[in-house]
């Protein structure tokens, strides 16, 4: 688009009103499946959920939410919510962080760019730390990417290499994590032998450890700079391996809540703390678990946690996190130019939008909706409400986590009626989901329902027009199958639990009393995905969505 012509204003819809409320309601990990006794959502009392759906096929359907309909390299990968509200908010499919990554490693770009470079400056007299998430997942981080760029940086003149690691679990299935350690340790015991010092330097389990997100809990960063930059934790090993597995054989223990340890030498002196003079690379892609750590490395001026020491180090981001912050301020490789959102757009044009989710997912309905951009974009018109998540417990503890109080901030909304656009998240299948536990997911998910139906209430009330929808899959399957489809048992004997997302698709669902006559479905889209739902929900406020955005959904019969 020339930038000549270029205008925020949004034409008329030819035939939609303005002047409705839409509440946009995002069931986060909630995607459709057979009924099935691992299938949360169908086990649990959904009567919301269930009535939407007889509105099949004109004002309820399934979008795709997985793969390259929501801009990840292969159609094997699973939907997450970062992508997945990159696309519900932007309209557009976007080669996401995970593909860029793969494509500036295939093609060696990534030892050409400035953020390396920067990295490098380090290489003669200090280590280069890698800290990120280890498993194959695909959401936040890839094994493989980290192998490369480990080759990589030895290969352009690193002499010694530290990774600090974090065991997954959430993305992948428990006990997975002993697999990818014993892969590292491989490839940075064949660095050694070409005399590269290269060694794991500390570890501990993603929700425990660096990877909290929307500053839920500081706690969770500082145990990670403990260990990674001063070199402290409770546990000491002189292997990872061996601390990988005597750590997951405690009690209760699993990959995703490994407390923090640090490997250390003959001497009881751990291998590798950050110093002055030393490169830090957080490796994964994905942004809203890398923040917090981001701010910790590069912030003079910090209060969230005592950090005892603030190495000065060359830090950058496998990508940039945050484009208005500009957070890391160095990176190896470019993020995703997600511009001109329906967000962006609509208070352009006069929308007046109010926004909630709990902590634990407030980003997800502000920060990746507005691709990846923290902050208003019109603070007259837009409000953001966050509440707060509970802390210190995983949510298989209280799984009817915050959806009623999301739900009753956006009824206030609705009712208020000073907002056209009430967008929530609501996070309990993918949350609760993701601890494995089906009992507690199953309680989860009739809470997320229960919230809805306060919420289509209130559109009842105002004469509004509701979209329901998710953003991947998680709770309509707990269990690792087959080719056939049959539930997996591992050598005990035991079903293996996916606590990880899904390839399926998700539903969506029109209605309301706004909604004009007519207006149906198309049925000309069975390919549609997450990324047609901008233009659908911009059209539910009486505009035509820009002509690059992905078709809409609906029409006017
Ligand atoms: O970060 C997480 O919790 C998981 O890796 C992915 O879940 P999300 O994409 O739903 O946030
Ligand atoms: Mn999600
Ligand atoms: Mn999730």
């Amino acid at each position: 688009m020339g930038s000549s012509e270029f205008t925020w204003k949004l034409p008329d819809h030819p035939r939609l009103p303005k002047g409705r409320t839409v509440a946009v309601v995002v069931l986060d990990g909630w995607g459709e499946a057979e009924p099935d006794p691992y299938n949360c959502i169908h086990v649990a009392d959904t009567p919301a959920l269930d009535s939407l759906r007889k509105g099949a096929p004109d004002k309820w359907r399934l979008i795709k939410a997985h793969g390259t309909a929501v801009g990840l390299p292969t159609d094997d990968d699973m939907g997450n919510s970062e992508v997945g509200h990159n696309a519900l908010g932007a309209g557009r499919i976007y080669a996401q962080g995970a593909k860029l990554v793969d494509l500036a490693l295939a093609s060696g770009k990534i030892y050409e760019g400035e953020g390396f470079k920067y990295i490098k400056e380090c290489f003669e007299n200090g280590t280069l730390h890698l800290i990120g998430l280890l498993s194959d997942g695909g959401v936040h981080s890839r094994l493989d990417q980290l192998q490369l760029l480990v080759k990589g940086a030895a290969e352009h003149g690193a002499k010694r290499i530290r990774v600090h690691i974090l065991t997954d679990g959430r993305d992948v299935l428990d006990g997975s994590s002993v697999g990818f350690v014993e892969t590292l340790e491989n490839d940075l015991a064949k660095l050694r032998e070409k005399g590269v010092d290269a060694h794991i330097a500390s570890g501990g389990g993603r929700m425990y450890v660096t990877m909290d997100r929307y500053e839920n809990d500081w706690n969770v960063v500082k145990r990670g700079w403990d260990a990674q930059v001063l070199g402290e934790a409770p546990y000491k090993f002189r292997s990872a391996v061996e601390a990988v597995k005597k750590l997951r054989a405690e009690p209760n223990a699993n990959d995703q809540y490994l407390p923090p340890f640090v490997i250390v030498d003959e001497n009881g002196k751990a291998v590798g703390p950050i110093v002055d003079g030393d490169a830090v690379v957080t490796f994964n892609f994905r942004a809203d678990r890398m923040v917090m750590l981001a701010k910790a490395l590069e912030y003079e001026n910090f209060d969230k946690f005592d950090r005892v020491r603030f190495p000065k180090v060359h830090y950058a981001g496998m990508l940039q996190y945050d484009g208005e912050l500009k957070l890391p301020s160095h990176y190896l490789v470019s993020p995703p130019e997600i511009e001109r959102t329906s967000g962006e757009y609509l208070v352009h044009n006069g929308i007046r939008t109010f926004a909630c989710s709990e902590t634990v997912k407030f980003g997800h309905v502000t920060f990746f909706w507005n691709g990846n951009r923290s902050g208003y974009f019109n603070p007259e018109l837009e409000e953001y409400v966050e509440i707060p998540s509970d802390t210190g417990i995983p949510f298989n503890v209280r799984p009817k986590m915050k959806a009623v109080e999301i739900a009753e901030k956006a009824r206030d909304a609705i009712l208020s009626r000073k907002f056209d656009q009430v967008r929530v998240n609501l996070p309990n299948g993918d949350m609760v989901g993701h601890t494995g536990d089906m009992e507690a997911t199953i309680i989860g998910c009739k809470a997320a329902d229960e919230a809805v139906k306060i919420i289509l209430d209130a559109v009842e009330q105002v004469g509004g027009i509701y979209v329901v929808t998710a953003d991947h899959g998680n709770a309509e399957d707990m269990v690792k199958r087959d080719k056939s489809g049959q539930p997996l048992v591992d050598k005990s004997g035991n079903i293996q639990i996916l606590t990880s997302h899904t390839l399926r698709p998700v539903p969506i669902a029109i209605g309301g009393p706004g909604l004009a006559p007519g207006v149906r479905f198309r049925r000309d889209l069975a390919e549609a995905g997450l990324a047609n739902v901008a233009a659908t929900v911009i059209n539910l406020h009486g505009f035509e969505a820009p002509s690059d955005y992905e078709p809409t959904l609906i029409e006017v019969v």
